[in-house]
C-alpha cells in the first residue's frame, strides 16, 4: 500500500532564525510524495546517543565535567552501542566542550562500545587522538551559509580540511564518520537542494566516512521531505552507510525516522531527553529523545539492545542536573522526573 503526503514547500527562512511565524506546513502544498510502506523495516537499528556532545553544547551555564562523564557512563550501562561523547572544536566557539579532555580521561569505557567525537580540522583530530579517540566525527554541510557560520569557512574549504583528517586517521586506522548538516532545511539560506544534499554526501563517502549522518539541523523537515532527499542521497551513497540524526523542533523528528527506517536506513542518532541544539542554528530544539525514539522502536519489534528503564534514569539525572524537565514524552508520560 502506498500513503500519499502532501509536501509543503517552505518559504526563505530569512536571516539567521528559524521563524516562530512562518509555518513550514501552511497551506502551500505544491504537489504529494508518495511514501511507500511496503518495503520491510529493519531487524536491528543502531542508535548513536549524541546527548553528551550535541546535546549539552549548547548549554549556557558550564556543566561539569564529572556531571558529562557520569551521563557517559550511565549511557554505556543502559547498553547504547555508540555514544558521541564530545568534540575537539576551538573552545572561544563553543566553550561547554572546553573540557573534552578531561571528559575523555574519565569516562570508563566500556568494551563492545564507541565513544567517538568530532574533530573539525587536523588540529581538533591530533588532539582528540591525543586524548584517547578510537573513533572521529568530521561535520560539513548542505548549505553554504551554515557551514560558514559553524565552521568559519566554504562547503569547498571544509571538505579539503576533511580530507587532512582523513589522510592522517586513514593512516593510524581511526575509522571516520561524516555529518551533514541542514539537509531538510537550513536557518540562513531556508530549503536546501536533495542534490546538494546527496553531492556532498558522495564526497564524504568517496573520501572515506565509513557512514553519513543526514542532520535535519534545525527540524524543519517532514516526512515527505525526508523520502525526497534520501531518494536522491542513495543514488551515491548505499542505504547500509546512512544515518540520520533529526532535530524536533517542529515535532516531526519520530515521523522523519519512521520513513527513513521504510527507506532502509538502519542508523539513528537521537539525544538523551531531547537534549540539545546547535550553537550556530539559533532557535533549533533539541534532538529526538532516544527515549522516544527507543519506545517506537521497541513497539515495532526492532531491536536495539538498549535497556529503556536505565536510559530513562540516565535521561532523570541529566534533568536533575541541569534542572530542566526533560523533553523525552515516554519520560514525562511515565513520570520519572
Ligand atoms: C572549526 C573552527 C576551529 C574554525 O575556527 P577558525 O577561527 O576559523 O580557526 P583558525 O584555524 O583560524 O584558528 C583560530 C583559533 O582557533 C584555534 N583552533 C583551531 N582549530 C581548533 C580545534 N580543533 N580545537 C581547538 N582550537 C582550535 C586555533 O589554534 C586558533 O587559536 P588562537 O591562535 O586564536 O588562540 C571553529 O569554527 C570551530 O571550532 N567551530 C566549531 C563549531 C561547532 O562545534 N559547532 C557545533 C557542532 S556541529 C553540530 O552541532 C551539527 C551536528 C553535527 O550535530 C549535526 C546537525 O544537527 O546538523
Amino acid at each position: 500500500m502506498a500513503a500519499v503526503l502532501m509536501r509543503f514547500v517552505p518559504c526563505s527562512l530569512g536571516p539567521a532564525v528559524v521563524p516562530r511565524s512562518l509555518s513550514f506546513s501552511s497551506s502551500a502544498a505544491v504537489r504529494a510524495v508518495s511514501l511507500s510502506t511496503t518495503k520491510p523495516l529493519p531487524e536491528r537499528v543502531k542508535i548513536v546517543e549524541v546527548g553528551p556532545r550535541d546535546g549539552l553544547q549548547n548549554e549556557k551555564t558550564i556543566v561539569p565535567a564529572e556531571v558529562k562523564i557520569r551521563l557517559i557512563d550511565m549511557l554505556s550501562e543502559a547498553g547504547l552501542p555508540v555514544i558521541e561523547a564530545t568534540s575537539f572544536v576551538s573552545p572561544k566557539w563553543v566553550p561547554q566542550m572546553a573540557d573534552q579532555e578531561e571528559v575523555m580521561r574519565g569516562i570508563q569505557r566500556k568494551p563492545g562500545v564507541n565513544y567517538p567525537v568530532l574533530t573539525p580540522n587536523l588540529k581538533g583530530y591530533r588532539a582528540a587522538v591525543t586524548a584517547g579517540a578510537k573513533e572521529v566525527a568530521i561535520f560539513g554541510a548542505a548549505s553554504e551559509l551554515f557551514s560558514k557560520k559553524n565552521i568559519n569557512c566554504s562547503v569547498e574549504e571544509s571538505l579539503q580540511r576533511f580530507e587532512e583528517v582523513m589522510k592522517a586517521a586513514k593512516q593510524e586506522g581511526i575509522p571516520v564518520r561524516g555529518y551533514i548538516s541542514c539537509v531538510l532545511g537550513c536557518p540562513y539560506e531556508g530549503k536546501v537542494s536533495p542534490v546538494k544534499v546527496a553531492e556532498v554526501a558522495k564526497r564524504l563517502y568517496s573520501m572515506g566516512c565509513y557512514e553519513i549522518s543526514l542532520g535535519d539541523t534545525i527540524g524543519v523537515g517532514t516526512p515527505g521531505g525526508m523520502a525526497e532527499m534520501l531518494e536522491a542521497v542513495k543514488k551515491e551513497v548505499p542505504i547500509h552507510a546512512l544515518a540520520v540524526h533529526c532535530h524536533d523542533t517542529y515535532g516531526q523528528a519520530l515521523a522523519n525516522i519512521l520513513v527513513a527506517l521504510q527507506n532502509g536506513v538502519s542508523v539513528v542518532d537521537s539525544s538523551v531527553a531531547g537534549l540539545g541544539g546547535c550553537p550556530y542554528a539559533q532557535g533549533a530544539s533539541g534532538n529526538v529523545a532516544t527515549e522516544d525514539v527507543i519506545y517506537m522502536l521497541n513497539g515495532l519489534g526492532i531491536h536495539t539492545g538498549v535497556d529503556l528503564p536505565k536510559l530513562m534514569d540516565a535521561g532523570s539525572y541529566i534533568c536533575r542536573s541541569l534542572n530542566r524537565r526533560t523533553s523525552s514524552k515516554v519520560a514525562q508520560a511515565t513520570c520519572k522526573l
